[in-house]
């Protein structure tokens, strides 16, 4: 499962440290793996990344204050960077905290765990909202400890979390330098998607973002350009590059035109969906004995409901006997439960499981809550079944650096989100995940996929996701894309909606 510090021969730093000092969230740190192939990938950078690799470990050696932004395109190989990093500044016998946005972003990096857990960053942030966090906790320690903070996958942070992130340094560390004097590496790619808000206004995702903090200007740039992930098809990674610029000619009623070598044909609702099924699953008895490689495929769509739709259609194909789990859904306030109970159990509010949730054994799910970050159980973390009792459900981490390791999933109580379309505050007591067969674009940020299926059912409808959805191949020929026809015109089925706001390129183009 590769090293941790213990084994570069730094095990006396615990027993030097005050005992107090010697908590276990930095046990915890310490404990992370290494492995060989995140030491190795810094022998391995190109040109940019060694140039960036450089210049953020002088620093961290230096022990100077630095805040980076590592900018660019999906595939350029900013994750890989961040590993080189974590892995380098570990071996020493340092730590590195690694942070995301998003739990699925997290889950990609060694010890990586969502920047508002790790950092207490209240979720429903206010311009001056703080961290709950005092200077005598366990947490504050870590991060004076910490010679390397990141932030993966920044772009997609609401600008109010980060900068509670800098005010809580400023007081942990007694210091007025931006992020307390720390190095704090940050990175993304807005053209990818941004912040969740609310009304999904174009003017709010703006304000929300990054570029549009006091922060900004403070943060160095450092430009990745190469798309590593698409090396082996070059005009792909053009194409990739047009559609999140925003520069792929629009043609038909503000649409782009799709390579048609991409596309599913579109014959009615149930044959194309049924083929493009087939093209990302093409046998199902695969995942009974292979559960990586077919760990690698997804389907990808734009909302909860029509990832459902495929996901209960593969779930009935899957071989093998089924298993079912119903949730218990209770209304926070007790008087409304015999008025609403059966409603409850008829919604699928984002965030929660179904309440009717159907497994086989050897299915994959994905994980849904932070349940135990150290151990790779985090939101977003993929996994496939293996046995399910009443409340525990065994199963083997899919994906990163956890993979393989057997976990047990126990069935938890889980309240719904402050949502308009949800009026009702209720709670859910089920497994805290869902299948993962198909999943939304949302979810499917930083990761890199065998193979891709794209489902647009209705086009896109927000900034940077028909970008995400088609970066996540390494070549066209791995991606295929189903267009609902909106009119008998079947001509009209290879284009699309690609939403791009300009303005926030702009901004963050501009240093
Ligand atoms: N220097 C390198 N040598 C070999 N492979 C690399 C290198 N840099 C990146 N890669 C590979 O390219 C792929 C994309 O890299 P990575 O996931 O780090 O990109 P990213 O910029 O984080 O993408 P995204 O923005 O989509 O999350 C990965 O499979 C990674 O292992």
């Amino acid at each position: 499962m590769g090293k941790n510090i213990a084994d570069f021969g730094f095990s006396q730093l615990t027993s030097t440290m005050p005992f107090a000092a010697i908590t276990k969230e930095i046990e915890a740190e310490y404990a992370i793996p290494i492995s060989e192939e995140d030491l190795a990938a810094s022998s391995m950078l190109n040109h940019a990344q060694r140039s960036a690799f450089n210049k953020i470990m002088q620093k961290i050696n230096a022990n100077v204050p630095a805040a980076f932004f590592i900018d660019g395109p999906g595939g350029t190989g900013k994750s890989f960077l961040y590993k080189a990093l974590l892995a380098t500044v570990r071996s020493r016998g340092d730590i590195a905290l690694a942070t995301a946005t998003s739990g699925a972003a997290a889950s990609i990096l060694p010890g990586g765990r969502t920047a508002h857990s790790r950092f207490k960053i209240p979720l429903q942030q206010e311009i001056n909202s703080t961290c709950n966090i005092s200077k005598q906790s366990a947490i504050s320690k870590l991060v004076q400890l910490a010679r390397l903070i990141i932030w993966n996958e920044a772009a997609m942070a609401k600008k109010y979390a980060i900068e509670s992130f800098d005010r809580l340094l400023k007081d942990l560390l007694n210091s007025d330098s931006i992020f307390g004097g720390k190095v704090i590496v940050f990175g993304g790619d807005f053209r990818q998607t941004l912040p969740v808000v609310r009304k999904r206004q174009r003017e709010d995702y703006i304000s929300a973002s990054l570029v549009n903090s006091y922060l900004w200007p403070h943060l160095e740039k450092i430009r990745l350009t190469e798309n590593m992930r698409a090396r082996l098809d070059p005009s792909f990674s053009d194409f990739l590059l047009k559609i999140g610029d925003g520069t792929e000619p629009t043609i038909l009623d503000n649409k782009i035109k799709l390579p048609s070598s991409m596309l599913i044909p579109f014959i009615d609702d149930t044959t194309s969906l049924n083929l493009l099924i087939n093209t990302v699953y093409p046998s199902l008895f695969d995942f009974l004995t292979s559960s990586s490689a077919v760990a690698n495929r997804a389907i990808l769509s734009t909302t909860n409901e029509t990832v459902q739709e495929v996901n209960q259609i593969l779930i009935q194909r899957f071989p093998g006997q089924e298993t079912r789990y119903l949730s218990f859904d209770q209304t926070l306030d007790p008087t409304k439960q015999a008025d609403h109970g059966d409603f409850l159990n008829s919604i699928q509010p984002p965030g929660l499981p179904p309440h009717e949730l159907i497994l086989k054994p050897m299915c994959p799910v994905i994980l849904l809550r932070n349940l135990n970050p150290a151990q790779g159980l985090c939101n977003g973390t993929r996994l496939i079944c293996l046995n399910f009792d009443k409340n525990i459900i065994h199963a083997e981490i899919s994906v990163g650096i956890h993979i393989g390791k057997h976990v047990f999933i126990p069935r938890i109580p889980l309240h719904s989100s402050n949502d308009e379309s949800y009026p009702i505050p209720f709670k859910r007591t089920q497994f805290p995940i869902s299948l993962c067969f198909a999943m939304t674009i949302n979810k499917s940020q930083g990761q890199t996929l065998d193979f891709v299926g794209i489902y647009l059912k209705e086009p896109v409808f927000s900034h940077g996701q028909l970008y995400v959805a088609l970066s996540r191949a390494r070549t066209s020929a791995n991606v295929k894309i189903l267009l609902r026809s909106v009119t008998v015109h079947s001509t009209e089925t290879s284009y699309t909606r690609n939403i791009v706001y300009h303005e926030i390129l702009a901004a963050a183009a501009d240093t």
